[in-house]
C-alpha cells in the first residue's frame, strides 16, 4: 500500500504536534498510512515535549505502510529544523519548501499515493524569498515541472457542512474587483464541477454562485459586477450543462435551507468561501487544491503558533486531510 506523504510544514507551529497527535490515534481513526518528509529527531523531541509516546522510524516510503503501526514513519536523513515552538528559524524555510517539492515529488513518482501538507507561514517563507503566497500557487506550478501539466489550481474548502471555493485566492481584497472576470469564473466553476464528479462522486454536482457585493448589487445599485461579469458567467456555466444559479447575495446563500440546495458555494474572494466552512467546521473542514494533476489536500487551519508545544492542538483537520487524500486517490479516475 502507497503511504501517504505528510509534508514538515511550520516546524514552530503546531504541525509537529498534531502530526503526532494524528499517528498517535492512527488505531482509533483508522488513519491511512503516511511518511513524515521531516526530520525524526524534531518529531521525537516535540513528543516528549507533549508526553506522547511516539517511536519513530526513518524509512523510504516503500517501507511506510509496514512500518506504521508500530512507529511513525520518517524520511531518512531529513535535516533537522531549528525552531522552537512558537518561534520560527529563518533557516528552516528552506526545509519547508524542500518537504513540499519531495512530496510532489513522491507522488509523480508513484513512491507516495498523494500528499498532505502541514501548515505553513506564509509570511516567513515570503522571508525567505518564496515567490508563491501559498501552496496552491507553488504546487501548480510543481504539477507543470514534474507532470508537465499545467492547469489553475482551485482552492476548495470542504466540510462536512460545506464546500465553498473562491474563485480569486491569495490577493489583496482591492484587487479583487479588477481580477474577477467571467473567463475566471467559468473556468474555476468548470474545473470544480469536473473534480466534483471525477474524486467526490457527486454525478451532477450542484453549484451556487456568490454575488460580489452587498444584495449581489441590487440590481446594479450597488456596484455592476454582479450584472456584468458574474451573471454572464452563471450562463455559460449553465450552457456547459453544470446546474449553476446566481450571482446569489453572500449573507443569506448559507444558511441551513439554503445550504441543501447545492453541492458547491462558489465564491468570489477568498474569506468570501472560507468564513463560512471554518465557522461551520473549523475542527473537520479539509482544504483541497482541485485541478492539480495529484491528490493535495491539508488541514484547514493554519501554524497556530501560540498553541504549539502545548498539547492544546486537535488533529482532528489532520486526519479529515489525511482520510480525504486516501479516498480521492482511490477515485476511480486517476489523472
Ligand atoms: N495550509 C496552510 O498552510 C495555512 C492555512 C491557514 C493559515 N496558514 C498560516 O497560519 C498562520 C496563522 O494563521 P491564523 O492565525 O489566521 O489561523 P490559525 O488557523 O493558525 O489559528 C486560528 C485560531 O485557531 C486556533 N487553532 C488553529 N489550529 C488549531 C488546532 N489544530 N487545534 C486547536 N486550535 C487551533 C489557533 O490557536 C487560533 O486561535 C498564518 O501565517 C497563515 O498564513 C497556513
Ligand atoms: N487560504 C487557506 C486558509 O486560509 O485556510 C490557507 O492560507 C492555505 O492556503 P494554501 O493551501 O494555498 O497554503
Amino acid at each position: 500500500m502507497l503511504p501517504i506523504a505528510l509534508t514538515l510544514g511550520e516546524a514552530a507551529g503546531v504541525a509537529l504536534d498534531i502530526t503526532i497527535a494524528a499517528w498517535a490515534r492512527r488505531e482509533r481513526e483508522r488513519l491511512p498510512p503516511f511518511v513524515f518528509l521531516g526530520s525524526a529527531a524534531n518529531i521525537a523531541e516535540r513528543a516528549i515535549l507533549l508526553g506522547i509516546d511516539c517511536p519513530t522510524r526513518e524509512v523510504e516510503p516503500e517501507e511506510a505502510a509496514l512500518v506504521f503501526p508500530m512507529a511513525l514513519p520518517c524520511l531518512p536523513g531529513f535535516p533537522e529544523a531549528k525552531a522552537e515552538p512558537g518561534l520560527i528559524a529563518r533557516e528552516d524555510a528552506a526545509l519547508t519548501i524542500q518537504s513540499i517539492r519531495q512530496a510532489a515529488e513522491f507522488v509523480a513518482d508513484g513512491r507516495c499515493s498523494s500528499m498532505v501538507t502541514n501548515p505553513i507561514a506564509k509570511h516567513a517563507l515570503n522571508e525567505a524569498g518564496f515567490a508563491y503566497p501559498g501552496h496552491t500557487e507553488y504546487l501548480a506550478d510543481l504539477g507543470e515541472q514534474l507532470f508537465g501539466e499545467k492547469r489553475r489550481p482551485v482552492m476548495m474548502l470542504a466540510g462536512p457542512d460545506l464546500r465553498a471555493v473562491p474563485v480569486t485566492i491569495h490577493v489583496p481584497l482591492c484587487e479583487v474587483p479588477r481580477l474577477l472576470t467571467t473567463e475566471l469564473i467559468v473556468e474555476t466553476g468548470k474545473i470544480a464541477a469536473e473534480e466534483l464528479k471525477r474524486r467526490f462522486a457527486i454525478s451532477s454536482p450542484r453549484i451556487a454562485v456568490s454575488g460580489l457585493n452587498p444584495h449581489a448589487g441590487e440590481k446594479g445599485v450597488i456596484g455592476k459586477e454582479d450584472i456584468e461579469v458574474i451573471r454572464p458567467a452563471v450562463d455559460l456555466l449553465c450552457q456547459a450543462g453544470i446546474e449553476a444559479e446566481g450571482p446569489l447575495p453572500a449573507d443569506t446563500m448559507f444558511h441551513p435551507a439554503a445550504r441543501r440546495r447545492y453541492d458547491l458555494a462558489l465564491c468570489m474572494y477568498h474569506d468570501q468561501a472560507l468564513i463560512p466552512v471554518k465557522a461551520l467546521d473549523f475542527d473537520h473542514a479539509v482544504n483541497v487544491t482541485l485541478g492539480l494533476p495529484f491528490v493535495r489536500t491539508s488541514p484547514d487551519h493554519g501554524t497556530a503558533m501560540e498553541i504549539a508545544g502545548t498539547g492544546r492542538a486537535r488533529p482532528s483537520s489532520l486526519m479529515a486531510a489525511l482520510r480525504m487524500a486516501a479516498e480521492m486517490s482511490r477515485s476511480p479516475v486517476q489523472a
